[in-house]
């Protein structure tokens, strides 16, 4: 059965998505809704349901699986657009066997001493006191630098390389013809970059990309630009808005806050409770039945879109005693907030990595870090995908 509410919720989700999640997943496992394109789309947000359907194979990420004219999605040029977020095995399994042998442990590890440089260079730059945008000054540039790091963007392109990146991860709708000039920069720059560590590999992960051969198999020039692409798109805003979002629970809650300044052995259990609580990525990867799918008792016919909730997931009670609490203390593991399944985040390990830096490095530097503003003058970003903080105003 079909559950048809007579208000969209998706506008009530962009005011105030968690008190909609629990209303959501009180009255029915799926809901139609406005979807992030506007087309109609399917939501689901219990726990167990989200978590099943990120594992289901009748649940395809290749929108060539879309009924023709029910999604929209973004126009990205072919070369980008083949990448592992759009999907489904036998092709997905190749190319993530092989990411997986260049992107390794060691690969991730090798960024902990940069990416403390960086952190306290930025902090640095801040001056002992003052007020701030944390998410300008520090939250994204982080991540830029690191992802810059990883794949090895030389140092003169950096400033290119990051305007463009913010002009393609948050495009203006009013400005499509800057989205369109930024993808052609970005597509003809990265291209040259492939063929420079092509001729002159160095010890950064494209080149490893480039390098990476199983059973006589290896990259194609389309899929390696199109993976560098994925890795800037789906590494860079996540990691600011997770930064963001972690520095504003922790000052939200001086109980926790100071639990853990006392003991920073805890910071690792606090990023999986950070992301938890307030993970960035409110939505999965749209996904499009192969044939009509059951989720809990109602039917989502083939090709529609559904839309996998993993922050209403993430606050299920059923799932998490008393989700809606802040809780350092609690066993967060399990949680969605990085997908679960064939697609999980491929970033997990340097996102976790990053993100405890960025919060030990800015903890120990400012023992009086504090809001300055109110929480009602907090400004989200207006997305039914992303939760994330348009500005966060500090003092120090
Ligand atoms: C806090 C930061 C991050 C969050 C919350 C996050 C979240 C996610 C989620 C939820 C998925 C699965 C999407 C789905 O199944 O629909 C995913 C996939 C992915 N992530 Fe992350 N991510 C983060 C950081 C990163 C970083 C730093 C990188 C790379 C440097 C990265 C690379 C990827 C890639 C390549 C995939 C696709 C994997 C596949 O399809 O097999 N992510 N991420």
């Amino acid at each position: 059965m079909a559950h048809a509410p007579n208000q969209d919720p998706a506008a009530d989700i962009l005011a105030d998505p968690y008190a909609v999640y629990e209303r959501l997943r009180g009255t029915a496992p799926v809901h139609r809704i406005a979807g992030t394109d506007g087309r109609p789309a399917w939501l689901v947000t219990r726990y167990e349901d989200v978590r099943e359907a990120l594992g289901n194979p009748l649940l395809s990420l290749d929108k060539s699986h879309a009924l023709p004219g029910n999604y929209k999605g973004l126009a990205l040029p072919p070369a980008l657009d083949a990448n592992l977020l759009n999907m489904d095995p036998p092709d997905h399994t190749r190319i993530r066997r092989l990411v997986v042998r260049a992107f390794t442990p060691r690969r991730v590890e090798q960024l902990r001493v940069p990416i403390r440089q960086t952190a306290d260079r930025l902090l640095d730059a801040l001056g002992p006191h003052g007020s701030t945008d944390l998410i300008t000054a520090y939250a994204a540039p982080l991540p830029i630098t690191v992802i810059c790091d990883l794949l090895g963007v030389p140092d003169e392109h950096r400033r290119d390389f990051r305007s463009w990146t913010d002009v393609l991860v948050t495009p203006d709708p009013e400005k499509p013809q800057a989205v369109k000039e930024a993808a052609v920069a970005m597509l003809g720059f990265l291209t040259q970059l492939l063929a420079d560590k092509r001729k002159e590999p160095a010890d950064d992960l494209l080149s490893d990309l480039i390098a990476v051969r199983e059973e006589g198999d290896r990259l194609t020039e389309d899929e390696l630009m199109s993976l560098a692409f994925l890795i800037l798109f789906a590494g860079y805003e996540n990691t600011v808005q997770l930064i963001g979002n972690a520095v504003l629970a922790l000052l939200q809650h001086p109980e926790q806050l100071a639990a853990l300044r006392a003991d920073p052995a805890r910071l690792p259990a606090a990023v999986e409770e950070i992301a938890r609580y307030e993970g960035p990525a409110l939505l999965a990867i749209r996904r499009f039945p192969l044939e009509d799918v059951t989720i809990g008792d109602v039917t989502v016919p083939a090709g529609e879109t559904v839309l996998l909730s993993l922050s209403a997931a993430n606050r299920d009670p059923h799932r998490f005693p008393d989700a809606d609490r802040f809780d350092l203390g609690r066993d967060a593991s399990g949680h969605l907030a990085l997908g679960h399944g064939i697609h999980y985040c491929l970033g997990a390990p340097l996102a976790r990595l990053e993100t405890e830096i960025a919060l030990s490095a800015l903890l120990e530097r400012f023992p009086d870090l504090a809001l300055a503003t109110g929480p009602d003058d907090l400004r989200w970003r207006p997305s039914l995908r992303a939760r994330g903080l348009l500005a966060l105003p500090v003092t120090y």
